[in-house]
């Protein structure tokens, strides 16, 4: 049994990852935190693997502390940048037995679409992306949205795809989204939905649009499940959960 405790166990994602825990023959929730609560509950308890869904504005104090502790962290919370993850890498170093898995989205299908949209996207001119999701989130771009735009700027970089084209001169502040390595990022906040993204690749007469929708936060569970059950023997930093998939 791998005993798991979950971190932001009272927000949405805390609450859905403690009832898809509990009902995993192979695992086993052993403490469930929101803030005000102690993290030496985690060791109390013995938890092997932790669980954050919580702020950006805290995940990082958590991390700190599993990895001071040793315990494995399966992480859904945003914010993170290339800083934050030279952070946690020199800080596993201190820790070579302990592993963190940071996942943009653990939805199988949004990973899909990531992977799909960086294969996609040297072959097209124009690639930007519109992330949609529940007016309660509180930070934008979606960190899905941030990855996938890293992705498909990286691919494009290995391919020496030319930038992509806009002529725009004049456009009021935000009408052409953010700009993410290059990439353009639209958000849209909507009262009824969860989480949604399409990426608009076009060239000279076709266009192609790669779209994935989360209706519940019950998909995001396979994917917490997975790596709660990898990360005890992956050590280090993944970023991504694809690399606990067989996509080749
Ligand atoms: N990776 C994914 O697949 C995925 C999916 C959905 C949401 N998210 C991300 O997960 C995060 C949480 O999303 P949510 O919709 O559940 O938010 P939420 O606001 O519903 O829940 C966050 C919870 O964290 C708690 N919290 C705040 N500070 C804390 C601390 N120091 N210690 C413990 N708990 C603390 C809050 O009290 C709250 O209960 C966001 O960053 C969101 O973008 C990721
Ligand atoms: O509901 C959220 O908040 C989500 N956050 C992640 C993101 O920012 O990409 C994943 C999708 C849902």
């Amino acid at each position: 049994m791998i005993k798991v405790g979950v971190l932001g166990a009272k927000g949405k994602m805390g609450a859905q990852t403690c009832l898809a825990v509990e009902e995993a023959a192979d695992c086993e929730l052993v403490a469930r935190l929101d803030q005000g609560d102690e993290l030496d509950e985690l060791t109390a308890a013995g938890a092997e693997v932790v669980v954050d869904f919580t702020r950006p504005e805290v995940v990082m104090d958590n991390l700190a502390w599993c990895i001071e502790h040793g315990i494995n962290a399966v992480v859904g919370t945003t914010g993170f940048d290339e800083e934050r993850l030279a952070t946690l890498r020199s800080q596993l170093a201190g820790s070579p037995s302990t592993g963190v898995l940071i996942a943009p989205n653990f939805s199988i299908g949004a990973v899909l679409m990531m992977q799909f949209a960086a294969k996609a996207a040297p072959y097209y001119e124009s690639v930007e992306i519109v992330e949609l999701h529940h007016p309660d989130k509180v930070d934008a771009p979606s960190g899905t949205a941030r990855r996938t735009a890293e992705l498909i700027a990286d691919a494009r970089r290995e391919a020496g795809s030319k930038p992509i084209p806009d002529a725009t001169t004049t456009a009021l502040d935000g009408a052409r989204g953010a700009d993410v390595d290059g990439i353009r990022v639209h958000g849209v906040r909507l009262r009824g939905l969860i989480a949604h993204q399409e990426v608009l690749l076009g060239d000279e007469g076709e266009t192609l649009t790669i779209r994935h929708d989360s209706m519940a936060r019950t998909s995001f569970m396979a994917g917490v499940l997975l790596g709660v059950r990898r990360i005890g023997s992956t050590p280090g930093l993944t970023v991504g959960l694809e690399h606990f998939m067989d996509l080749s």
